[in-house]
């Protein structure tokens, strides 16, 4: 089923599940719709799907039932074509950067232009162009005077903004960020959450961004998505998650209910 709401859409979740091939599900149908602009947080205890929502939004983990629908270029399960603009226009932030750490930060923002290459531009040296688009990048991430220093040499949160700035490159109009902040300690979390944050703002990009830490998930999002054992069990802006809300999240296997569908009215996000 698909949600109809009235207002400007970005992804639509119709029914999307996800069952591992071990059988394990850690997906329920959920259908969701995700609003152009918005920093949108995935919220819940570990194991409880975030990482398996966020990853099907762009085919990193594949749906078992259900479809992804993009208002500006279709269907990417039904088309491969579909996927792969998708993907170029989605950029990718992961917990443990991904970066590759003998090569200098800007080689590693370069790469995030290769999903923006046609595959035979690949094979020739970057431009001019490109290297003054990842040092644009590399400033706005305040680490253009690091460009040529190796990966490895940088903190975690510094390797995290380089993530943000290879993401960045891309030039998406969705950010989908896993855990981005797990591994760093609460102060360096909050200034990498602060950049992603004001960068987005700034730049009216659409935003999903898996959590644990709910002052973060208050302090940031515009929305809350709250997930426990792969079922949606609050859904609302910052303010509504109370108590209630903090139970249904928490709640351990023998508390929680039996998952049933994910469906989230549009109206609770419009009120
Ligand atoms: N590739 C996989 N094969 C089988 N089961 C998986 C796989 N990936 C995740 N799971 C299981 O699916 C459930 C949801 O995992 P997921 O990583 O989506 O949760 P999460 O909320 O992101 O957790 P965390 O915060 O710890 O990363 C967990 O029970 C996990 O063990």
């Amino acid at each position: 089923m698909i949600p109809s709401t009235k207002l400007p859409w970005l992804v639509q979740t119709s029914d999307l599940a996800v069952t591992y091939p071990n059988g394990h599900q850690a997906l329920y149908p959920t259908s969701l719709t995700i609003y152009p602009g918005e920093i949108l947080v995935l919220l819940g205890a570990s194991g409880a799907g975030k990482s398996t929502l966020l990853r099907s939004l762009n085919g990193l983990v594949r749906p078992s039932e259900g479809e992804i629908i993009l208002s500006d270029i279709g269907r990417p399960q039904r088309d491969k074509r579909v996927l792969r603009e998708h993907r170029r226009k989605t950029g990718m932030v992961f917990q443990q950067h991904h970066l590759i750490g003998r090569l200098t930060v800007l080689a590693n923002v370069l790469l995030g232009r290769v999903a923006t290459r046609g595959n035979w531009r690949s094979l020739f040296p970057w431009s001019r162009e490109d290297k003054l688009e990842a040092l644009a990048v590399l400033d706005r991430v305040g680490l253009v005077d690091k460009a040529l220093v190796r990966a490895d040499a940088l903190s975690g949160g510094q390797q995290q903004r380089v993530g943000i700035a290879r993401a960045l490159i891309q030039k998406p109009r969705l950010m989908l960020a896993d855990e981005p902040v797990a591994s760093l300690d609460p102060v360096t979390a909050e200034s990498v959450l602060t950049l992603l944050h004001d960068i987005c703002k700034t730049d009216h990009l659409t935003a999903v961004v898996s959590l644990h830490q709910i002052e973060f998930a208050k302090k940031f999002a515009d929305r809350i998505i709250g997930l426990s054992h792969g079922t949606v069990v609050f859904e609302g802006k910052p303010d509504a998650l109370g108590d209630d809300a903090m139970r249904r999240l928490y709640a351990t296997s023998s508390q929680s209910s039996k998952p049933s569908s994910g469906f989230v009215a549009p109206a609770l996000y419009a009120a």
